[in-house]
């Protein structure tokens, strides 16, 4: 019973991802525990995204091997434990004619089906999690109406509907103004205390990113650094500099 607790949420082996000839991945050891609200940090085309393709099984790795709840990915079925937050453009709602409840309840289409109609269980939950992120008063008005802070509170209620165990959570912050993003991390952050959410984040925000989560992995095709963010803030310049080079220079300035 208890060696199912101690199983990693995501484990990855040696694995090695490349896109015909150009090697992307390159022997990354990764593992993710449960309770781990982990931040991947890495310049553009470091393989973030793709390395959140390979958990989420749309793309298989070219070597090494990938588990997900301790189970091998090529046997792994119960995707309704991962939830899925994808890079938004927080303009590109506007025109969209669904309300908040609409759009939460489109995240219980994996589990309900798409035709089936949802029962009174499924619209309770919708409004529970949509009271979760502090939408309630918004519950029927239509998402083009709504600031990108409030928006991708919506996004995260559609991953949270469907009770995932992790959440994955690609760029969250782009669009969002410097106090929903403040409100944001203060969610993730409920969620993992009060209900032992496993959560990993990638933003290129590295400055605010990293003073919430209490793991950060980086990554430039190979795995740089990957321990706590403790650790992270106290060699914080060596590994950014190692990883983003010159680049840097202009990091440091923005925060
Ligand atoms: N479908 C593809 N075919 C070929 N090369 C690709 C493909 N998708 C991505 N790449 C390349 O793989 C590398 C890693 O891309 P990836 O999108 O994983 O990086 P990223 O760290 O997520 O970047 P960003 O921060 O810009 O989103 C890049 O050099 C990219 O050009």
């Amino acid at each position: 019973m208890k060696a199912k607790h101690e199983d990693a949420v995501v484990k990855l082996t040696s694995v090695f991802f490349q896109y015909e000839e150009k090697v992307v991945l390159e022997n990354i050891n990764f593992s993710l525990e449960r309770g781990d609200f982990v931040g991947i940090v890495g310049p553009n085309g470091s393989g973030k995204s793709t390395l959140m393709k390979l958990l989420l099984g749309l793309l298989p790795a070219t070597k090494g091997t990938v588990e997900l709840f301790g189970q091998p990915l090529s046997k792994f079925r119960d995707w309704s434990k991962i939830g899925y937050v994808a890079q938004q453009v927080a303009h590109g709602a506007g025109g969209f004619p669904a309300t908040v409840r609409e759009v939460v309840a489109s995240g219980l289409v994996g589990k309900v089906g798409l035709f089936r109609r949802l029962q009174g269980k499924h619209h309770q939950k919708v409004e529970e999690v949509v009271e979760r992120v502090g939408l309630t008063e918004k519950l029927d008005q239509r998402i083009g109406n709504l600031s990108g802070g409030q928006l991708q509170r919506v996004f995260i209620a559609r991953a949270l509907v469907a009770e995932p165990e992790l959440l994955i959570l690609d760029e969250p912050t782009v669009g969002v103004d410097q106090e929903s993003i403040e409100q944001f991390y203060e969610l993730l952050r409920s969620l993992k205390e009060e209900n032992g959410m496993t959560m990993m984040i990638v933003s290129h925000d590295v400055g605010v990113m990293t003073q919430w989560v209490n793991k950060v992995a980086c990554l430039q095709r190979k795995l740089h650094f990957h321990g706590s963010a403790h650790d992270f803030a106290h060699n914080h310049d060596k590994i950014l500099q190692q990883m983003y080079g010159d680049s840097i220079k202009m990091l440091a300035h923005h925060h």
